[in-house]
């Protein structure tokens, strides 16, 4: 049988893709591990720097990016983002099921690696939903929430593709929509919790 795949998971800012994955982890410490990407972004109240992202200055990263270090990268709402070579390699060394956080540049961009991870897309309920969620979060300026906003409207476009993703989860309900993604990645945390018995 062939090892777990990794997991790229995608969907508009504001979808509830932090939040699924913190309960995955939560629940799963043992089977998934965090790919920590890096950002120019500034870090938010609360956020680790190595935990929940390498903040870094667009000068640190672009260098690096031209040293071959990243396995992608992307400019998101002003910012740059990417997920380095040594960030996936340290999660599978400790034999984890990878999971990725990357936008739709970053899904796109991992297509066409060898990675082969399952894609699975977040989305909200409906526009007005994850506007109310994002001001709710009180994370950003207007002008980063409106930027969000226009990202997140093209995103829901491209989503419509078929066969972009192995599993799709509308996150109305957040206890259904955590359910609905443990099924997603069922064969992935069989096959892991597998491979730990033997
Ligand atoms: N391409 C790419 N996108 C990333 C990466 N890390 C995070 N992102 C995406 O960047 C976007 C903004 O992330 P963030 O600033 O944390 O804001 P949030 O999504 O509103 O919580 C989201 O769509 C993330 O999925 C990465 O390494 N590569
Ligand atoms: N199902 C849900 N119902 C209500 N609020 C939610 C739900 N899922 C997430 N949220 C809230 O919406 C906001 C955006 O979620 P977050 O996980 O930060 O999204 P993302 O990582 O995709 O940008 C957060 O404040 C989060 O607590």
């Amino acid at each position: 049988m062939a090892g777990p795949r990794p997991v790229v998971m995608t969907g508009p800012s504001g979808a509830g893709k932090s939040t699924l994955l913190k309960k995955l982890l939560k629940e799963f410490d043992g089977v998934f591990g965090f790919s920590v990407s890096h950002t120019t972004r500034k870090p938010r109240p609360g956020e680790e720097n190595g935990k929940d992202y390498h903040y870094v200055t667009r000068a640190e990263m672009q260098k690096s990016i031209a040293n071959g270090e990243f396995i992608e990268s992307a400019e998101f709402s002003g910012n740059m983002y990417g997920t380095s070579k040594a960030a996936v390699q340290a999660v599978q060394a400790r034999n984890l099921i990878c999971v990725l956080d990357v936008d739709m540049q970053g899904v796109k961009s991992i297509k066409r690696t060898d990675l082969n991870p399952l894609y699975v897309s977040v989305q909200p309920p409906s526009m007005d939903v994850l506007e109310k969620r994002l001001r709710d979060r009180k994370t950003e300026s207007e002008e980063s929430l409106q930027k969000r906003l226009h990202a997140a409207k093209v995103d829901m476009e491209i989503s419509k593709e078929p066969g972009l993703f192995d599993a799709v989860i509308i996150n109305d309900e957040v206890d259904v929509a955590y359910e609905i993604l443990k099924d997603a990645l069922l064969l992935e945390i069989q096959k892991v919790k597998v491979s730990n018995k033997a």
